[in-house]
């Protein structure tokens, strides 16, 4: 299945060479806190490494998905439950995160991909070897788009790729940089739940991947941390002041998980929950 982009995502793209934050989790557990929430701040983006999941865990998990994709062109997306991939990563990294900013409940994340009845998923893309195409050719690179521009609704992924390219992220200031395949290694990207949990304090990065120009097939697993779908997804009383008014309504898992199935891939969905200066807060948080 290909994933289109938005006409949004249409218009020129700029890029700029930029690194994405790196966080080492072997180090001192403050430290590391501090760092992971300052790139939650300002790239929604960052890659940890001696994050500790054993080489044939992962090696397995990606020989699996290519044995269940076969051959037949196009890029594919599948989803499976989530496994334990990306599950305790995921969790140490909200654990890390609350305790970065601070929050006494130190779980107050975590408890939300924890629960029994989490909609966390784990799926595969795969972008197959491109045969027939010369990879230095100046075809207009929205031409060339193999997932579109959009933001992950859920709370947080754990992203893991081949060697092969092909992810790139639009940074605050709306350049566009190549996120560097690190098949040894795994990038977290925050997602529109989180961003709303801080009332916008995190971003949640924009993303998208580009159709392989590469004569070897791209694959990526993502883990989806994702709350039940009775869960409540509103914004923490530690992010609203007045200086910085509560920005989003309360609303479930379920009915955002909604309104990303029924709206474009690249539309800016959060914009639906967002309050309007008129709203009645007392009404809306009854
Ligand atoms: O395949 C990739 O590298 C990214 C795909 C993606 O953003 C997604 O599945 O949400
Ligand atoms: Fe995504």
């Amino acid at each position: 299945m290909v994933a289109l982009s938005s006409p949004a995502c249409m218009r020129a793209k700029k890029t700029k060479a930029v690194g994405i934050p790196v966080v080492d989790l072997s180090v001192d557990k403050s430290v590391v806190s501090e760092l992971i929430v300052k790139a939650c701040e300002e790239y929604g983006i960052f890659k940890v490494i001696n994050h500790g999941i054993p080489w044939e865990v992962t090696s397995r998990l990606e020989a699996e998905g290519v044995r269940s994709f076969g051959k037949p062109p196009g890029v594919k997306q599948r989803a499976v439950p989530a496994t334990p991939f990306g599950y305790e990563l995921a969790s140490e990294v909200l654990g890390l995160v609350a305790e970065g900013l601070w929050i006494p409940d130190k779980h107050v994340f975590s408890r939300q991909i924890r629960d029994v009845q989490s909609d966390s998923v784990l799926r595969f893309n795969h972008y197959p070897a491109v045969n027939n195409q010369d990879p230095s050719s100046k075809a207009c690179k929205e031409d060339q788009i193999g997932f579109g521009e959009h933001s992950d609704p859920q709370i947080l992924t754990v992203l893991r790729s081949n060697n092969v390219a092909g992810l790139e992220i639009c940074l605050h200031d709306g350049f566009w940089i190549p996120v560097r395949p690190d098949p040894t290694q795994f990038y977290v990207i925050i997602r529109d739940a989180l961003r709303v949990l801080t009332n916008d304090r995190f971003v949640s990065a924009r993303h998208m991947a580009l159709a392989n120009l590469s004569r070897n097939s791209r694959m990526s697993m993502m883990y989806f941390g994702a709350p039940p779908l009775t869960g409540t997804i509103s914004p923490l009383p530690q992010f609203v002041s007045p200086q910085k008014p509560r920005l989003y309504r309360a609303f479930t898992w379920g009915e955002y998980k909604k309104a990303a199935y029924s709206t474009r891939l690249g539309d800016f969905r959060l914009d639906l929950f967002k309050l309007r200066p008129s709203d009645d807060i007392l009404d809306l948080l009854s």
